[in-house]
Parts: structure tokens; sequence; C-alpha cells
């Protein structure tokens, strides 16, 4: 039975007696303020969650656990005993390992020692024949449109701040950079590349300016300033992993095979399988915290298709394309579908995500995908991620961004989108934010809009405050206070709901007390997102969309209001659905998924049917080469699913038709099903790896709102700071209502009404409201 016995785990509790305490690999660091650790730990190191500590092999304890307990090799038993210690966190209630929480000095590269025994010219010619193979792979399928779709780019290779986010001469070369390194391995037969060494290119990042700058960038660079620091969280930078990736050949491949050696099931096959429709309203959370979620997770991560043109599938859907471009990964949908067949659909499109250039100082390479907007939670949905982009955004005018006012929208809307295709062509309205995807849902529109007007409130008022104030003063202390109210709610009202109280105790996630600084930043935390969390655990959102949305003249099919926010024009639309999306349940995170995603996504005109983004959502799980969902139960500490009846015997039958072993079930699969953790909406698994993220997101941000004049070159004063702390998301809601006396909201707006949770009129005096007199010169 694999994992049967739990009481050789390596996270069961227990003592043991080994002296050599440490994760003895290199460079791991430690959040500095981890709490609740007993003192168990050697000093200079931390009992954190195994999934914390980077520079642990933690691979390999996971392929250990991996096996049962009877056919763990002794000599593998080091995982178990020596080379690193457990310890326990939250009064012995969680295991834990002892990590260092500074890092030693880096040992240098691991992988030196195996690179010469094959001599430099050898290796040289090696290379460039693998460079040409790669090149007229290229050529068959014209790359150069990649370079056409893109014209605005600016960036040269070396350039240290390219103004455009994700050129696509960036976008080219990573391709390029995988396609050589799997010609490599086949002309070499798979020896070249452990021995092969390649000019060196690392992802060093610019120099910064000392730090000093009082206002973020909008690429989130340089919020770190250590060196090789700088590029961390960065738009264009690579995602990070918690496990290595598995790809089908190591470098780039997707993993299509089971471990039993049978094909995977296809991703449609598992969405149509598992995921039916239907109603699980949530007990606690409603349709706002669904959107808040999605508007959220457009701040920290956008992967970009390589190839926005290309063709996966033939136009009628019934084949894939043959020779199609490499990056296409189409779906494949069975003649029995129950959906898609009776449209003929054999085929789904998929277009890989694009991978960074391999500027890995260690030589090997393998893709890295990437996020094209910045990491941190800074508002780039709001301002853009680039210069550029913001410049576009903004009036110049009073520091505000631009808008759409009219008397008739009773307040201001973002200003208009006329760019072909940016909505649904059926629509007469379309608007433009800082992030593409403003429009997908009728209330993401909503709260792009409220953060739009809480900007130019506070302009308008700073401004009264100021007079003397520049318009870029203005835009940027505007911009200052905006992005801390939204970590603020974030972290405050938010992230509790999402992964429970425990798991942000685990994760040490906390808000300083009120009226005191924090001093969370540690250089040594990378806050850019995993892969992991990107493509499984944050997509736990798709779940929670409801199939009909309850707006305030009658129910409407999710789907009809996708990228056609036209209604916003009518005069108290805004008001009404903000108060609609509060008294509505979201639903459950859980295996159901609403036809308005799985079958009704991104109709195209003349079209009965759309895409499956549950599908989307396993099948880009592959293509960013996500391990299996028991590598991160193993990981978070617990016992993989060793029967496919851990599911219960409806769905465990399922997946039982579908997956030939338990250990391929895909992250997104397993993760969806769990039940949720006390008090949170997600399972253990994505509470594991939210918590983890989010931890780093408020360790590894400099700017954090609350972190104090040690750290923060952009810290408030502490009147300041006290205002912003007494915000909540109703508050928001209320200032920028379009007409106060007749909004409602809910004291916690992220939760259902109830007793304790009753109706407010936006007027009454328990709503707090900023006093901006503390921003006065
Ligand atoms: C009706 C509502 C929603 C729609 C139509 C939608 C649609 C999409 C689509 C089309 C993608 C890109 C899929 C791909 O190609 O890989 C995506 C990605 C994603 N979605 Fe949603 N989504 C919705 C709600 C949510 C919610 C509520 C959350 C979280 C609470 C969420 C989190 C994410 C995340 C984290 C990604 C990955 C972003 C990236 O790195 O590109 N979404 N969504
Ligand atoms: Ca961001």
């Amino acid at each position: 039975i694999v994992d049967g016995t739990r009481t050789n785990d390596l996270f069961a509790q227990g003592s043991d007696n080994e002296t050599n305490p440490l994760c003895n690999t290199f460079f791991f660091v430690l959040p500095s303020t981890v709490t609740n650790s007993r003192s168990e730990c050697p000093p200079e190191s931390s009992c954190v969650r195994l999934l914390q500590c980077p520079d642990i092999d933690r691979m390999s304890i996971v392929r250990y656990l991996s096996r049962p307990p009877h056919l763990r090799p002794p000599t593998e038993r080091r995982w178990e005993n020596a080379v690193w210690r457990r310890c326990t966190i939250m009064n012995g209630e969680f295991a834990g390992i002892c990590c260092r929480t500074h890092p030693l000095n880096d040992t240098g590269d691991k992988k030196m020692s195996l690179l010469s025994t094959m001599s430099y010219h050898d290796q040289k010619q090696l290379l460039q024949r693998a460079e040409e193979i790669a090149f007229h792979e290229l050529q068959k399928y014209h790359t150069n449109d990649i370079m056409e779709e893109d014209s605005s780019s600016n960036f040269h290779g070396g350039l240290p701040f390219p103004d455009d986010v994700l050129p696509s001469e960036v976008v080219l070369e990573g391709l390029q950079d995988v396609l050589t390194w799997q010609a490599l391995e086949s002309i070499s037969n798979g020896t070249a590349i452990e021995y092969l060494q390649r000019p060196k290119r690392c992802l060093v990042g610019p120099a910064c300016d000392k730090g000093h700058s009082r206002y973020r960038r909008f690429d989130g660079r340089c919020n770190n300033i250590e060196p090789g620091g700088s590029l961390w969280g960065a738009a264009g930078y690579p995602m990070e992993r918690l496990l290595p990736p598995a790809y089908g050949d190591g470098i780039w491949a997707p993993r299509i095979v089971s471990y039993t050696g049978r094909y995977l099931p296809s991703a449609r096959k598992l969405s149509s399988t598992l995921f039916v429709d239907l109603h699980n309203p949530h007990a606690a959370c409603n349709v706002l915290f669904m959107q808040f979620g999605q508007f959220l997770a457009h701040d920290f991560s956008r992967n970009k298709a390589i190839k926005t043109t290309a063709k996966c599938c033939t136009e009628d859907g019934t084949s894939r394309v043959k020779d199609a471009f490499p990056g296409c990964m189409p779906i494949p949908v069975s003649s029995g579908d129950d959906f898609y067949s009776q449209h003929g659909i054999r085929c789904m499109h998929f277009m890989r995500s694009a991978v960074a250039p391999i500027r890995d100082c260690h030589s090997v390479g393998h893709g890295r995908q990437l996020s094209s907007v910045s990491h941190f939670i800074d508002g780039s949905a709001i301002y853009g991620t680039s210069s550029k982009q913001s410049h576009d955004l903004r009036a110049h005018e009073g520091g505000r961004l631009k808008s759409l006012f009219h008397r008739r929208f009773h307040n201001e809307l973002p200003p208009l989108d006329r760019t072909k295709d940016a909505c649904d062509p059926a629509a007469d309205m379309c608007f433009l934010t800082g992030d593409v995807r403003s429009n997908q849902l009728i209330s993401l529109v909503a709260v792009h809009t409220l953060f739009l007007r809480e900007h130019n409130r506070l302009a308008r008022h700073l401004q009264k405050l100021n007079p003397h104030w520049s318009d870029g003063t203005l835009f940027q202390e505007a911009r200052r206070i905006v992005i801390a109210q939204l970590q603020h709610i974030v972290y405050s009202e938010y992230l509790p709901k999402v992964v429970g109280p425990q798991y942000m105790s685990l994760y040490s996630i906390h808000l300083p007390a009120h009226g005191t600084y924090s001093e969370f930043y540690n250089p040594h935390t990378n806050p850019s997102v995993s892969s992991e969390f990107t493509v499984a655990a944050f997509r736990f959102g798709h779940s929670t969309v409801p199939s009909k949305l309850e707006l305030q003249d009658g129910p409407i099919d999710t789907w009809h209001t996708f990228l056609n926010p036209t209604r916003f024009r009518e005069r108290t639309f805004y008001d009404d659905l903000l108060w609609a999306i509060q008294r509505q349940p979201m639903q459950s995170v859980d295996e159901l998924f609403s036809t308005s995603l799985t079958r009704f996504l991104n109709v195209k005109p003349g079209k009965q049917h759309g895409v499956d983004l549950a599908a989307i959502n396993i099948q880009r799980g592959r293509d960013h080469a996500v391990r299996p969902y028991n590598d991160y139960r193993r990981l978070g500490g617990k016992p993989g699913a060793y029967s496919f009846d851990d599911f219960g015997p409806d769905v465990g039958s399922k997946m039982r038709s579908l997956y030939a072993h338990p250990d391929d079930i895909d992250l997104y699969v397993g993760g969806i099903m769990e039940p949720p953790v006390e008090g949170g909406v997600v399972g253990e698994t994505f509470a594991e790896l939210i918590a983890d993220q989010f931890s780093k997101f408020q360790r590894g941000d400099r700017y954090f709102y609350s972190n104090g004049p040690e750290t923060n070159p952009g810290h408030f004063t502490m009147p300041q700071l006290k205002e912003i702390q007494r915000m909540t998301m109703a508050s928001l809601i209320c200032a920028n209502a379009g007409n106060a006396n007749q909004m409602h909201v809910l004291s916690d707006a992220f939760g259902l009404p109830h007793d304790g949770n009753r109706p407010m009129d936006c007027t009454a005096s328990e709503i707090p409201r900023l006093d901006l007199n503390w921003w006065r010169d």
C-alpha cells in the first residue's frame, strides 16, 4: 500500500536524535518573521513547512515518500534521519523542518563538476548543430510572424529596462532555446545535456539606483535591490517552481504518459466526466468574493501564449492541424463527448505558454514560463505593468486616470477601449484598464471601476489639500494609497477566507497590530509566483463561478455577460450590481463547474459553443509541467492518495475509469476535489500552496504597505498607516457608490448576509472613512 502505513512518514510526529540539524543544502533562505515555532531548532534556523525550504532537495523527499515504507531504500533513510531535522509548528499541531534563517555562501555551481569531460571545441560544435536544427525548425513555421504580432516592442536583448513588458523577441528567444536543448538532447542521445556548458547567460538583472525610490516601478523591477534579486517578481520574469518540472523529455515536451506507460486521459475527457454543472452554493462567501479573486489573480499573473495567431485545430474543429506550430498542444475531444460532439468538435485549440530564454547559470535548461504582469500585489491591473502602459492610462491632469464621466452613469467609468476584438462584437461599450482581461465578466468590470473611482477620488481630494502638488505627485500618491488599501483588504479580509485561520498561522501570515509598523521584508524571499500556484491552486476560483448572475432585474446566464459590459451605461447599474453580488452566494470549491465555463467560454459569433476552461486548466498544468497531485500532497506533508477510493465511491470510480494510477492525477483535478479546510474555501493542498505564495508576496515586497521606514522607502507616516488599517472593502465600496444614500453594503463585504452581517446603509456611521487630512503637506 503506497503511503499506507503513515507512522513512518516524514511528517508524522515523533522524536529523533539526529545531530546534523540543518537543511544541508546551500543557499536556503527563510522568512525572518516565523512565529509559532517551538524553540527546538538550532540557532540561525527556524521551523517552517517543507514547502518553504526551497534549497533542501524537496523532490528527493517527495520521491522517497512516494514509496511504501517497506520499500524505502535504507540508503535514503537519510531523508528521515540525518540531514535535516523535524520540528513542529503551532504547538505541535503541524510538522515542519528546521531551516536556516540566513543563506550561507553559495557553494558554487552544482553542475560544474559534470561539465569538464568534453572539450570546449566539441561542446561548441555540438551546440552549433543543435542551434541550426532549432533555427530550421522555426523557419518552417514562419516565426517572423511572432514579431509582427507585437510591433510596438523595443527590446534589444541587453537593454536594462525594456519599456514594453514581454516583447516578442524574448518569446522567440525562449522558444529557440528550448528547441535547441531538445535538438541537443536528440543528437547526443541524451548525453550532451549533462556535460555541455553553454556560455553563461545568467539572468542577473539591472543595477537598481540604490533603491531609494519612494514609488514602486510599474514592472516590479528593483523592488529587491540585492545583487541578482532586482528582477524577482518583475513582469516578464519567469515563474518559480515548488518542485522540478515533469516534462516528458526533461526539457519542454509535455508529459503525456502515465507511470504505467499508458497515455494520460485527455483534459476534456477528465473535465466532462468529473466536472459537472450542479448548483452547490457556498454557505458563507458571496459572488463579490469570487469576483475580487479574479481581479487579484490578474494583478499577479498572466501567462502569454507563444503565438496568438497560429491555429492548432482545423477551422471546423474536426481535427488538429498537421505540422502545426511547435507551441500547439490542442486538447483531443472524443466522438462521444456529451456536448462538443453535437457540434462536430474533435479538437480544442490550445497554445502553450511562452517560456523565458534560458539564462540559467547552471547551463542545463528546461522551459520556464513567464508572467507578463508584475508578480507583486501592486495594482498592476489598475495601472498597467509598464511605464508606457500607465502613461497611456493617465489623464495627465490632477493625478487622475482617464475615465468616462457622464451624469447618466452617476459617476465615473473606465475609458472606452476601441481596440478591435477587445470585447464581443455585439458589445456597444468596452473598457480600457491596466489589464487586458478586465471585460471578461461584467462583475469584473465593476471591481475595476471601483478601484478607478477610488484612485480619482483620492487624487481630487489630495489636490484640494495640496494644490501645489504636480500631476505626477498626485498620481503617485493616490496610487500608493490605492495599492496599500488593496493589500490591506487582501490580507485582512480576503485571504483568511480562502485558506482559513490555521493556514494563515502555519505560514505566519499576519498584519501588524493597529498603529504599528511591520518589518516583514526579507531580501532573500523571492516573491515570484510559482507555476503550481497560478496554473492550479489559485484557479480554484473557476469552480466558484455561478451559472447565473442574480442581477437586480433578474438572473442572467453568466456567459451572456462575458466580454460585454454595455449595461454599465444604465444609470444605477454599477450600484445595483455591486449590491447584487454581495447578496448572491458564490459556488463552493469542488468538482462542480458551470457550463458557462466548460462549454461557453469565448463563444465566437455565429457559433453555439465555446471552449472548456476546466480542460484548459488541466492542459495548462501539463504545459507548465506541473507534477501530479500526489507529489504536492507529499510536499505538504500529507500522505498521497493511494487509492481512487480516497475521493469517495462515486468520484473514485470515475477517476479509476480515466487514470491508470493515483500517482497520475493532475494537480488541478485532485486539488479541487479536496474538502475545504476549516474556516477556508479550498482544500488542504491548495491551502498550502496559496498560503505559501501569499507569505512570499508579503515578505518579498519591500514596499509592502505596512513596512516601516527601516525597509520601505515608500512607507506611510504612522497616522496615515492607522487610517489605512481602518479601511475595509465595505468602506471602499461606499466611498465610491454612485448614490451613497441609496447604496447598501455588508460590513463583511465578502460574506453573505446573516444576523451578524446585516445590510447597512452606506451613510451609516459604522462604516470607516479614510481621513485624508493626514496627507496634507
Ligand atoms: C467568469 C469568471 C472567470 C473566467 C471567464 C476566467 C477565465 C480565465 C481564462 C480564460 C484564463 C486563461 C486560461 C489559460 O489559457 O490558461 C484564466 C486564468 C486564470 N484564472 Fe480565471 N476566470 C474567471 C474567474 C477566475 C477567478 C474567480 C479566479 C480566482 C479566484 C481566477 C483565477 C485565474 C488564474 C490564477 C489564472 C491564471 C492566470 C495566468 O497566469 O495567466 N479566475 N481564467
Ligand atoms: Ca502585479
